[in-house]
């Protein structure tokens, strides 16, 4: 990288987002040399502009690997990534399926921060409705007694997952009805509010009216697979039909809006039907913001809800004005949510800031379901598996790694407690975890525990090297689409690759009868190995955060080195010689002993059959 100038305190207080945290060093080079306003392609080298003569821009170049950059090299210019996850029902505690987004959600938060971005992460309650009132009652409690009680679940079940959002927001928080007025009052002015009578059968459970194609037999919600109710009340309209045109355009246009590509075909489909008007108030439900120009009803969940992504950014009082909003990373990169709610986030959502003259999100990508046979897992159903018994009998990583390898982003996935040991016991204690062990402890006899050669040193097209180098990119590409599973794939890709190279070299052998040359090959080959596993923990560490640390702690490397973690120490070069590695303990400890978790059946399963 070019010189550069200026305090890293500086650019803190420019970037009060990063203060809270340790940042790496390059990243905070990309974030100063963006905000100068210098061009950064997207592997990190620093771009020179070259000029007409009459200073016109006419390229860039990378004088470093004398590459022209493109327009798809050039890191965008928009240095935040805003994501989000759904604000939870406090109807129950948290279950592993609202864990499974948030783990997501995270993982894919913590990738961002790693290439540079300043990331503003949401999650979330949502505490109003119905739903929430009849699960209060049914403890005896107030509901902001039952709200707080099971919030305080929710964020510690997050700490217990390592989980690193910058804004929790809760739909009762003073701050967040001041944004729901101001929005309606917006809405409302546009003229695309109005009152009518309305008929239909409800699902409390969704809290939402379903149409004949959205039910089963005997007017059976598909998802909680109880009765939907009929009923019949005066409320307040949102005219979404007037925006229509547009939204149609938007997902037509706009491939990657509604993602994965099953999902845009389902959202078309609505879209293509009609959009029909919905209900933004409830007479009946007296648990909820007012409606300022009418207090006898109040704002529906769902209305009221969505907006919580609005005013998580916004600090106590602020009107939610677009320049406001922008300056903290509005519109969101992506909603990441399940396909049960993706007509709130894909239609209504859009519909809504259309009507407000706000910003789109740029993507909505709805994953699929945690299955217990075959059956959604949910409060409602009662069919969960307990986040907490498995965190506790096996530890963060384990479960966040599972999840995101096993169960393809976008598709359903069953669990079973067997498979869940069998998939990390097989990846993270022997692939990476034996691999790293059996290295260093080869390293201490050999070496006295010292590195013979800058991993520098080894050669480009050294098999394992060259395996690295290509699932690096693989694994960045990855994870930028949301490929979860994929940038998984990669770097199991890297670990059984480093296995086998093991193997094959014997390093050992040499160190017991070699000649001097082929002893210094061997020293050369426990340096490859050691550099692919350093890798492995970077790519590694937005999904197992706590294991990469380890493996960093066994490579020699104090901890600020492992906090101040960017994307770039994934490239190939990173260990240098001479560092010295303490005694060679285990970094992950098998997953064995009883099992522990069952799941109960689902309520009301014979509806379902
Ligand atoms: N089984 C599941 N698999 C994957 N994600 C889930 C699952 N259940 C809930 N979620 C996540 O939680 C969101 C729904 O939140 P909600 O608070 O309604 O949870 P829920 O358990 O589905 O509630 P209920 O069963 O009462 O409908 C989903 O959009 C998804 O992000
Ligand atoms: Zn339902």
């Amino acid at each position: 990288m070019a010189a550069l100038h200026g305090s890293r305190e500086a650019f803190l207080a420019a970037y009060p987002l990063h203060a809270s945290r340790k940042i790496s060093w390059s990243s905070w080079n990309l974030l100063r040399l963006r905000a100068q306003g210098t061009r950064v392609a997207r592997d990190y080298h620093v771009l020179e502009d070259i000029r007409t003569r009459n200073q016109r821009l006419s390229s860039s170049i990378c004088r470093a690997c004398s590459n022209y950059a493109t327009e798809s090299t050039i890191a965008s210019d928009r240095d935040h990534f805003f994501a989000t996850t759904p604000l939870y029902y406090v109807n129950a505690e948290p279950h592993m399926g609202s864990a499974y987004t948030t783990m997501a959600a995270d993982a894919i938060t913590r990738f961002q921060r790693l290439r540079g971005k300043r990331v503003s992460f949401v999650t979330g309650t949502d505490e109003h409705g119905e739903k929430i009132a009849e699960a209060a009652a049914k403890k005896g409690q107030e509901p902001q007694q039952h709200c707080d009680g099971v919030v305080a679940s929710f964020k510690g079940l997050w700490e217990e997952m390592d989980i690193q959002y910058d804004s929790f927001i809760r739909t009762t928080d003073a701050k967040h009805a001041v944004v729901v007025r101001a929005i309606l009052d917006r809405v409302w002015e546009k003229g695309d509010i109005y009152k009518a009578k309305y008929e239909g059968y409800y699902c409390v459970g969704c809290e939402a009216y379903k149409d004949d194609s959205e039910m089963e037999g005997d007017h059976a919600c598909p998802i909680h697979k109880t009765r939907c109710v009929e009923r019949e009340e005066e409320n307040y309209f949102f005219a979404l039909s007037k925006y229509q045109q547009q939204i149609q355009r938007l997902i037509e246009e706009d491939k990657s809006f509604v993602q994965p590509a099953a999902r845009r075909n389902e959202v078309l489909g609505w879209v293509e039907a009609g959009l029909r008007d919905f209900s933004i108030s409830r007479a009946a439900v007296s648990w909820g913001i007012p409606i300022p120009r009418d207090p006898a009803q109040t704002v529906y969940v769902w209305f009221d809800a969505l907006l919580g992504y609005m005013s998580a950014l916004l600090p106590e009082g602020i009107e939610p004005a677009e320049a406001e909003l922008a300056s903290r990373g509005w519109p969101a990169d992506v909603h990441i949510v399940g396909k049960d709610i993706l007509r709130f986030h894909a239609v209504y959502w859009p519909g809504m800031l259309l009507s407000a003259g706000l910003p789109l999100p740029r993507k909505i990508f709805a994953h699929g379901f945690l299955t217990k046979d075959g059956m959604k897992m949910g409060k409602s159903l009662g069919n969960i598996l307990e986040p907490r018994k498995l965190l506790a009998a096996y530890g963060s990583d384990a479960v966040r790694f599972y999840f995101l390898k096993e169960v393809v982003f976008g598709q359903d996935g069953d669990f079973s407690e067997q498979r869940f040991r069998d998939i990390v016991n097989a990846f993270l204690a022997n692939s990476v975890g034996n691999l790293l062990n059996r290295t260093l402890g080869l390293l201490r006899k050999n070496c006295a525990g010292t590195l013979p050669a800058a991993a520098a040193s080894v050669p480009a097209d050294n098999p394992l090297r060259a395996v690295a180098e290509l699932e690096v990119t693989a694994a960045a590409e990855a994870y930028k689409e949301l490929r979860l599973h994929d940038a998984l794939e990669a770097v199991v890709a890297i670990a059984n690759r480093g296995n086998l190279y093991m193997e094959q070299v014997a390093p050992w052998t040499a160190f017991k009868k070699g000649t001097d040359e082929e002893k210094q090959a061997a020293e050369l080959a426990l340096v490859t190995v050691l550099e692919a596993v350093r890798i492995v923990a970077v790519l590694l560490s937005p999904v197992t955060p706590r294991l990469s640390g380890e493996i960093y702690g066994a490579l020699g490397y104090a901890p600020e080195a492992y906090e101040g973690l960017s994307w770039g120490d994934a490239s190939w070069g990173g260990l240098s010689e001479g560092q010295a590695t303490p005694p060679p303990k285990p970094v992950f400890a098998r997953l064995e002993g009883d099992l522990v978790t069952e799941i109960a059946a689902s309520k009301g399963a014979a509806v379902a059959a």
